[in-house]
C-alpha cells in the first residue's frame, strides 16, 4: 500500500484510458481485478484480526473486486460474508462472482458486522444511489468498528469529489491504481478516512498531483539578507494583515522583509518598515535581483483610489509577485495580459469567494477550474480551501492533502501570502506548493485554536525541518 503524498492523480476517464492501455499490451480487466481484489482482501485481513468480515457488492466491476476479495479472505481461513445489490452485470465480474463458492445476501438482508467492505460503486458510478441502498450503506458502515472502501466511497463523484448522495465516514479508502480527484477534493476527501494506494501495475501519467513535502536548502556559508531573498509587503488600511504576511514571511526564512505601511510600527524590530509613496517603493527595489526578490500586495490593501495605485505599482514592477485578498479584486482581462508580459511569476491565492468572483463559480472540478483560472491569467492560481489546489498556466496542478481546519480563522489568508512570497524570493523549487506545505504544517502541529500569528510563528520551526 502506497501512502498519498506525491502520487498522480487520474479522472475515471483516465483509469479506463490506463486500463486499455494494460489491456492493449496483453493484460485483462480479469487479471487487473484479481490483483485488486487480492491486494484488497489482504489489507483486510491484516487489519481485521480475525474479525468477521461483512462485503458488499455492487453490479460493476467494483463489486467484482469484492468478490474476489471475499475468495482470497475464504482462502485465507477468514470469516467473511458477501451482500450483493444486483447480479454482476460485466464479464469480469460475473467471473468474479462465479469464483466465489459462499452463499450470497440480497443487500437488505446484509446485517451488521464489526468490519464491513464496500464494493458497491466504485469509478463507474453515475448517479445517486437508491435511497434503500444509501440507508443500508450508511447503516452498516456506522454499526462496524472498520470501516474500508474499495476504490471509493460509494456515492461519491469520482471526478468532483461531490456527493451524488449520502455517503457515511470510512476508516480507510483502498484506491486502486492512483489516486482519483475525489480522495483530495472535499467533500468527499473527508468520507474516505485514511486513504492508500493500491499498485495494480497501471501506467498512471497525469498532469495532477498530490503534494508532498518540498525540498527547500537551508543557507549557506555563502549567503547574505539579499540572497536568501527580500520580501517586500504593500500594506493599506488593514494594517494588521500586511504584518501578518510580513511576519510569515520572516518566519519563513526571508533575508530581509520590508513593509510599506502608514501606522504606527511596533515589533519586531527586524521588519523593517517604510512610509508608502511610488517613489519610495521603486527605490527600495532599485536594483534589487529579480531572482530574488517578491513582493506580496493585497493583504489588508484595502479599496479606493490609493489601493489602486500600489496594487498597479506591483503590478508594473518586474519582481515576482503574490497577489492575495483586496488586489485580487483589482484584477481584470488587462491585467491578465500583463501578468502574462511579465518576466517573473505572479501567484494568486484567492479562497472560494474570491475565485467565483474573478473566475466564476465553479461548475465541476476544483482542480479542473483551477487549472483553467491559471491559463486564463498566465499566473500561479492557489485556489484555497479544505483542499488546496496549486495551477500553474502549462495545465499542472498540486493538490493538498488535508489541511487542518483550524485555520479556518482571520488572518491565516495573510500568513500564507507571505510563506509563498518567501518561498518565491528563496527560488525554492516549486514555492507556490512549498508555501501552502509549509502553511498546512504549522496548522498541524499547533494542533487546535491557534491564531494567525501563532501560525506565523510555528513557520520558523517548519522551515528548519524540511
Ligand atoms: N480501471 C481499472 O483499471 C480497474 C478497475 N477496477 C474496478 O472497477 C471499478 C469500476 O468498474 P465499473 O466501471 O464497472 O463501475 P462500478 O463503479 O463498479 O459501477 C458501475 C455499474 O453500476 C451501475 N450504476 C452506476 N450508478 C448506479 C447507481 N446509482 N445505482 C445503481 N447502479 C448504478 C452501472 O450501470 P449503468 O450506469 O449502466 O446503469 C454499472 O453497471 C473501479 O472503481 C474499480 O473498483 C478493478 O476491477 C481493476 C482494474
Ligand atoms: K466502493
Amino acid at each position: 500500500m502506497i501512502r498519498p503524498e506525491g502520487q498522480p492523480i487520474l479522472t475515471a476517464a483516465a483509469m479506463r484510458a490506463a486500463e486499455d492501455r494494460a489491456i492493449a499490451a496483453g493484460s485483462s480487466v480479469g487479471a487487473l481485478m484479481e490483483r485488486a481484489g487480492a491486494a484488497v482482501a489482504e489489507a483486510v485481513r491484516r487489519l481485521a484480526s480475525g474479525a468477521p468480515v461483512l462485503i458488499l457488492c455492487g453490479p460493476g466491476n467494483n463489486g467484482g473486486d469484492g468478490y474476489v476479495a471475499a475468495r482470497v479472505l475464504k482462502a485465507n481461513g477468514a470469516d467473511v460474508r458477501i451482500a450483493a445489490l444486483a447480479d454482476p452485470r460485466t464479464e469480469a465480474a460475473t467471473a468474479a462472482r462465479a469464483g466465489w463458492d459462499g452463499p450470497v445476501a440480497p443487500l437488505a438482508e446484509a446485517g451488521e458486522a464489526p468490519v464491513v467492505v464496500d464494493a458497491l460503486f466504485g469509478t463507474g458510478l453515475t448517479r445517486a444511489l437508491d435511497d434503500a441502498v444509501a440507508r443500508v450503506l450508511g447503516e452498516t458502515v456506522r454499526a462496524a468498528r472498520l470501516s474500508i472502501a474499495v476504490d471509493l466511497p460509494s456515492g461519491i463523484a469520482t471526478d468532483t469529489g461531490a456527493e451524488l448522495s449520502a455517503v457515511p465516514d470510512f476508516s480507510l479508502t483502498l484506491t486502486l491504481g492512483a489516486l482519483k480527484p475525489a480522495h483530495l477534493l472535499q467533500p468527499a476527501a473527508a468520507r474516505c478516512g485514511t486513504v492508500r494506494i493500491i499498485d495494480i501495475g497501471l501506467d498512471r501519467s497525469s498532469r495532477d498531483w498530490s503534494m508532498t513535502k518540498p525540498v527547500i536548502a537551508a543557507p549557506t556559508a555563502a549567503d547574505h539578507k539579499y540572497s536568501r531573498g527580500l520580501v517586500v509587503v504593500i500594506g493599506g488600511d488593514m494594517p494588521g494583515a500586511a504584518a501578518l504576511a510580513s511576519e510569515a514571511a520572516m518566519h519563513a526564512g526571508a533575508g530581509y522583509v520590508m513593509l510599506f505601511e502608514d501606522h504606527a510600527a511596533s515589533t519586531p524590530h527586524a521588519l523593517v518598515r517604510r512610509a508608502w509613496s511610488a517613489e519610495a517603493f521603486a527605490q527600495a527595489l532599485d536594483g534589487k535581483r529579480l531572482d530574488k526578490t517578491a513582493i506580496v500586495v493585497g493583504p489588508g490593501l484595502g479599496k479606493g483610489d490609493i489601493a489602486a495605485a500600489k496594487f498597479a505599482a506591483a503590478l508594473d514592477s518586474a519582481y515576482k509577485l503574490v497577489i492575495d485578498g483586496d488586489a485580487l479584486h483589482l484584477l481584470d482581462d488587462a491585467a491578465f495580459a500583463r501578468i502574462k508580459a511579465r518576466p517573473t511569476p505572479v501567484v494568486l491565492t484567492p479562497h472560494a469567494g474570491e475565485f467565483n468572483a474573478l473566475f466564476g463559480a465553479v461548475s465541476g472540478s476544483k482542480i479542473d477550474a483551477a487549472r483553467d483560472a491559471a491559463a486564463r491569467s498566465g499566473a500561479i492560481v492557489v485556489f484555497k480551501g479544505p483542499d488546496t489546489v496549486v495551477a500553474h498556466p502549462d495545465g499542472r496542478t498540486r493538490v493538498a492533502l488535508g489541511a487542518s481546519p483550524w485555520l479556518s480563522t482571520a488572518g491565516t489568508g495573510d500568513v500564507l501570502a507571505g510563506t509563498i512570497a518567501t518561498m518565491l524570493a528563496a527560488n525554492t523549487f516549486a514555492p507556490a506548493e512549498a508555501g501552502v506545505w509549509m502553511h498546512s504544517e504549522a496548522a498541524r502541529r499547533l494542533g487546535g485554536a491557534f491564531i494567525a500569528d501563532d501560525l506565523a510563528r510555528m513557520l520558523s520551526a517548519v522551515r528548519t525541518s524540511v
